[in-house]
């Protein structure tokens, strides 16, 4: 496989209590779309908390080259002078979205419905991902696209230039997909619906909203999502306030609860229920878990969580659960090992298909590391070793993919050994400030 950049072999030591604050970067959903909505909207939309890790930097990149002008102001600071919906130009240059699967599938449903053709390609982990669940939906606009067998990248988009609006079922849990289908819509006169079986993360929905969009959400009568957007719309640019990102949060607070001693802030964590589902989990398995202070910021409630060392025991994860917490299942799978008993997480096909196949990363570092897993295509089951029970003492492979590569060292942090990375280049992806955060908070993380 080629490889991401450069690695960078990590290693975890046992630690001492974590304390202190854990105010982690902005979220990176919300900072992709930002970027995107800004390029969208006519006049200089203004982001403040942007998340700057390269999947966002990526997307930047992407928006200029469309078209707009994307300005660094300062730390988080971004500035985008957009083009208005239909404005796009052809790209001069492939496209390349990185470690990003959000960047390139957002970015071809935004492309599909212009008259000219776009060129996609990502490191090692991306172009082995599928791309078939954008590109199909796509075609149904009069989208054609010519990629690798599988669908996969590099692949060439050839957009058109007479979209016809399409009422399309998402097959699989993905905010991904639904996003992409609105994208597309966005350039196509006319209504576009989009019907999801189980609520995804809806920040295109409420950002979309915010900027302008016609755009409106019912429930079916067989309680299903269904998502009008109206086509052609005028996007007005704003101001906006990135939050801070909960799957970046899951670490630091995964790492309190298993390190013995600690007890941590981690502030302005989002508690928008099509995000949060980590933590209803980590409080079912006894977290010592306590959100201060609800209210709202850039238009997504927050709390801050007060996170205490704690005895956890093994739960069922509910399947309808899985896409609240679609990121979180490997540092979900670290947690159950220092739990008590059984944690068994069905319905999580989807995570063999992310920046690597999380289900077998996760089992083989985690048996490596001395912990019995059991695996299906759609279940992951660990057997918890109990607060003092886990081995370490492997080197686990990362795969490109930076939340195993974060889950990893978060298991370092508690077991009897030290657990190694082959590389953790990947945490840039999504959480660039992590090895100073988590030492910040007391973790022994060091290279080499
Ligand atoms: O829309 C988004 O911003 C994302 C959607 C999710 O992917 P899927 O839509 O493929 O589940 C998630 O895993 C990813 O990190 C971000
Ligand atoms: C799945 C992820 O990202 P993406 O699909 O954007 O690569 C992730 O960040 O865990």
């Amino acid at each position: 496989m080629s490889a991401h950049g450069n690695p960078i072999p990590m290693i975890s030591r046992k630690c001492g209590p974590l304390k202190g604050t854990a105010a982690v970067p902005g979220d990176k959903s919300i900072s992709h779309r930002a970027l995107i909505f800004g390029a969208l909207a006519v006049g200089e939309t203004k982001i403040t908390g942007l998340l700057e890790g390269e999947d966002v930097l990526d997307t930047g990149k992407a928006m200029q080259a469309l078209g707009a002008d994307v300005i660094r102001h300062g730390e988080g600071a971004w500035s985008v002078h957009g083009v208005g919906v239909g404005g796009f130009s052809e790209p001069e240059q492939v496209i390349d979205c990185g470690n990003s699967g959000t960047g390139v599938r957002l970015i071809m449903g935004l492309v599909s419905t212009y008259d000219f053709a776009t060129t996609f390609t990502g490191d090692g982990s991306l172009r082995k991902r599928p791309m078939a669940r954008i590109t199909d939906p796509l075609a149904e606009f009069g989208a054609t696209s010519y990629g690798r067998s599988g669908g996969r990248l590099p692949l060439t988009l050839v957009g058109t230039a007479t979209p016809v609006p399409v009422t399309y079922e998402t097959p699989m849990p993905s905010a991904q997909v639904k996003t992409a289908v609105l994208f597309a819509g966005l350039n196509t006169p006319g209504e576009t619906v989009v019907i999801e079986k189980e609520a995804t993360r809806d920040h295109t929905e409420r950002m979309l909203k915010g900027f302008g969009a016609d755009i409106r959400t019912e429930t079916t009568p067989e309680g299903y999502n269904k998502i009008t957007l109206k086509g052609q719309p005028e996007l007005k640019p704003q101001v906006v306030a990135v939050p801070r990102d909960p799957s970046s949060a899951a670490f630091p607070v995964c790492a309190a609860l298993i390190v013995s001693g600690s007890d941590i802030l981690v502030p302005g964590v989002s508690q928008n229920t099509t995000r949060n589902g980590i933590y209803t989990t980590l409080v079912e398995m006894g977290a010592d878990i306590t959100f201060e202070n609800p209210r709202e910021e850039g238009g997504e409630p927050v709390a801050d969580l007060r996170v205490k060392y704690s005895n956890l025991h093994g739960v069922e994860v509910p399947p309808e659960r899985a896409a609240s917490m679609i990121d979180e299942y490997p540092v979900l799978s670290v947690v159950a090992s220092f739990a008590t008993g059984t944690t068994t997480m069905r319905g999580v096909k989807e995570l063999r298909v992310k920046e690597s196949d999380r289900i077998d990363a996760m089992a083989r570092g985690l048996e490596a590391c001395g912990v019995e897993i059991e695996e299906d295509e759609d279940t992951f089951i660990v057997h918890g070793r109990g607060a003092n029970g886990v081995k370490g003492g492997a080197t686990c492979a990362t795969h490109i993919d930076h939340r195993i590569a974060m889950s990893f060292l978060v298991c370092g942090m508690a077991s009897q050994d030290p657990v190694a990375i082959d590389d953790g280049s990947p945490i840039a992806t999504s959480f660039p400030v992590f090895e100073r955060l988590m030492a910040d908070l007391g973790a022994e993380i060091s290279r080499g």
